[in-house]
């Protein structure tokens, strides 16, 4: 459904090049549900303006449901819905009309278009307020009708881009539910962008993390957090001295374990750390080191990017300031 070679964009800015993206090869097949997941400025919204042909690449290529992107724009357009960051709708006609008229946009007769949009609006939940204007939804609404409006022409493929920010835990619960019927009842194809931890682990069967314009590591989250981050094991020990022992003891028990000890208290990360720990505390207990607490943590898929990269995803956020950018043409193409 999707394949690109080195795809890759630069700006310039003031004589000066950023590069977005440096280099994707993706690789998505029909019925996929992938998420791209890395900290702002990572370049997820500029790969997908590339892929919905918002954005010519600066190199490399990209096909997206058979066609390419740069050559046979139409083609793709017409087989793709492209949710942006931005609301889509317009906000002083009504949620119904405004669904409407993007169907008629795409060629559908006036009878397909509102029988299409009455379908969306019943899956979306938006009966209650498909016949108010846009400007008066919350913001959930408008969120569910800009899915709507991307998915009025039944696309294949769909592109959703932080479906989720701004919105609040409810509304953004709902919406993954949403996203997972999608999938679920069409077989729609959905790659969306998060920064959203939670989002990425909970909704994704593939996760692509992202980071300075490159794929560094792509497979289900289960996958990734195996591969990369461990289990995080907290014993607590009567005594330091206890402690420091244990320490020295479950390094042995545990190979490719890291340890970090503070006062009584051991944190050990390893891989399969649930299924060791009996082992573990077997151990201790033969050796007279007395535990009087245990805790096993799994990884979040944070973890797996402090790992990667050695930045903690929510501080790379944090930490990359909000740049000005020029938006292109943005339309729910
Ligand atoms: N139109 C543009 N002109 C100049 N620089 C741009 C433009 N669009 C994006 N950039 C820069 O390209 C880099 C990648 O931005 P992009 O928006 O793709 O990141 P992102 O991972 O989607 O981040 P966010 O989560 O904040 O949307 C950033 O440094 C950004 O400032």
């Amino acid at each position: 459904m999707i394949h690109t070679s080195g795809l890759t964009k630069h700006f310039v800015v003031k004589k000066k090049t950023v590069e977005a993206v440096r280099g994707i090869d993706l690789h998505v097949e029909a019925g996929e549900l992938v998420a791209l997941l890395g900290p702002n400025g990572a370049g997820k919204s500029t790969t997908l303006r590339m892929l919905t042909t918002l954005l010519p690449p600066t190199s490399g290529s990209a096909r997206v449901a058979g066609f390419d992107v740069v050559a046979d724009q139409r083609e793709v357009r017409g087989r793709i819905g492209y949710i942006g960051q931005g609301n889509g709708a317009g906000h002083s006609q009504r949620g119904r009309d405004e669904l409407i008229s993007q169907g008629r946009a795409y060629g559908m007769s006036v009878a397909a278009a509102r029988a299409r949009a009455a379908e969306l609006i019943a899956s979306l939940d938006l009966e209650g307020v498909a016949d108010r204007v846009v400007s008066s939804l919350s913001g959930g609404q408008r969120r569910r009708l800009d899915i709507a409006m991307g998915l009025i022409h039944a696309p294949a493929l769909l592109f959703l881009d932080e479906p989720s920010t701004g919105l609040d835990p409810q509304n953004r619960a709902n919406l993954q539910e949403h996203i997972r019927e999608l999938r679920a009842g069409h077989g729609t194809t959905i790659v969306l962008t998060t920064h959203y931890l939670d989002e990425a682990d909970q909704l994704a069967e593939r996760v692509i993390v992202v980071d300075h314009g490159r794929v560094i590591a792509d497979a289900t989250p289960e996958r990734l957090k195996a591969d990369h981050a461990g289990d995080r094991v907290t014993l607590t020990f009567d005594h330091e001295a206890d402690a420091r022992r244990g320490e020295a003891r479950a390094l042995d028990i545990a190979a490719g374990a890291r340890a970090e000890r503070t006062g009584a208290r051991v944190v050990i990360e390893v891989p399969g750390g649930a299924q060791l720990t009996p082992k573990l505390l077997r151990s201790l207990d033969e050796a007279n080191l007395d535990v009087v607490g245990v805790e096993v943590v799994r990884p979040t898929l944070d973890d797996v990017f402090l790992n990667l990269t050695g930045r903690s995803l929510r501080e790379a956020d944090a930490a990359t300031p909000e740049t000005a950018t020029t938006t292109p043409q943005e339309s729910a193409a």
